[in-house]
């Protein structure tokens, strides 16, 4: 994987490590689709100064150039190759996040319905994933202080992170949350497809409904966002 921006992105990284004075922690946080991962984790990270890797917007960006080039997704070989050879750069700051393949700005792009209904293809193939989780783990070395979220960061991209934490949330509150988000337009089915549909394939991959051990479990399905914030801040607070 070519990464022509990352040595800016690292640079900042590790100057806002250490500008916040924290040192180097590295925050892991897992959870079905919905349960409020990007969301909770950017503004955490806003909060307390650190840098916020989005490793979901790696395998959508990854899957926006599969699209873009014509990539058989039936072809595992063809899709791992892609992904090997995808361009990609991403932003870690809380406050501009920015995603780019080449010099393509593919930030709002991403998070397109055709990109969520296909991105289990890649999610789904070990040789683009071990691609994708060796640049993940190079970035989170290269922070001082990173929230890192996805769906095996807690386990297998940064199994020893100070903080492990799976956020969870009933289906009911997820479905609303993401139907809320896209403007209330989307049909029970396309939202079915791209929340529950989407973690029973991306499932096969990797197990984010439970938490392993030493993974402490955050049940948002009650809380308002305002305090699941401020119980994953806490709990970073309380190691810090
Ligand atoms: N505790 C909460 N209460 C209410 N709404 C929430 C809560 N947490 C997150 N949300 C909202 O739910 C929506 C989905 O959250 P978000 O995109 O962060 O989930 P996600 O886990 O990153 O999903 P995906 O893995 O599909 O990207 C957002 O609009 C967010 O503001
Ligand atoms: N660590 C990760 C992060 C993401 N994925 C897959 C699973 C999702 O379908 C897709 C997009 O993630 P999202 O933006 O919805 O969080 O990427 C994964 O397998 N492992």
């Amino acid at each position: 994987m070519t990464n022509p921006r990352s040595q800016s992105a690292e640079t900042a990284a590790a100057e806002a490590g250490s500008a916040s004075g924290h040192g180097r922690l590295v925050v892991a946080v897992d959870g079905p689709s919905g349960s409020g991962k990007s969301s909770v984790c950017r503004a955490a990270a806003r909060r307390l100064g650190a840098e916020y890797l989005d490793t979901g917007a790696m395998y959508r960006a990854a899957t926006w150039y599969c699209l873009e080039t014509g990539v058989d997704f039936d072809d595992e070989s063809a899709v791992a190759v892609a992904v090997e050879e995808t361009p990609l750069s991403l932003s870690t700051d809380p406050d501009h996040q920015k995603v780019w393949v080449g010099e393509s700005d593919v930030t709002h792009a991403i998070r397109e319905s055709r990109i969520s209904e296909a991105v289990s293809a890649v999610a789904t193939n070990r040789q683009a994933r071990s691609v994708l989780i060796a640049e993940q783990r190079r970035l989170i070395d290269a922070a001082g202080f990173v929230i890192a979220e996805g769906r095996d960061i807690t386990t297998v991209v940064a199994p020893d992170a100070q903080v492990r934490v799976l956020l969870t949330a009933s289906a009911e509150a997820r479905l609303a949350r993401r139907g809320a988000e896209l403007g209330g337009g989307q049909s029970a089915e396309a939202l079915q497809r791209q929340v529950i549909e989407r973690d029973v394939r991306d499932s096969a991959a990797a197990n984010f409904t439970e938490a392993a051990d030493g993974v402490a479990v955050l049940d948002s399905s009650e809380l308002s966002f305002e305090e699941t914030v401020d119980s994953l801040v806490g709990r970073i607070e309380s190691v810090q």
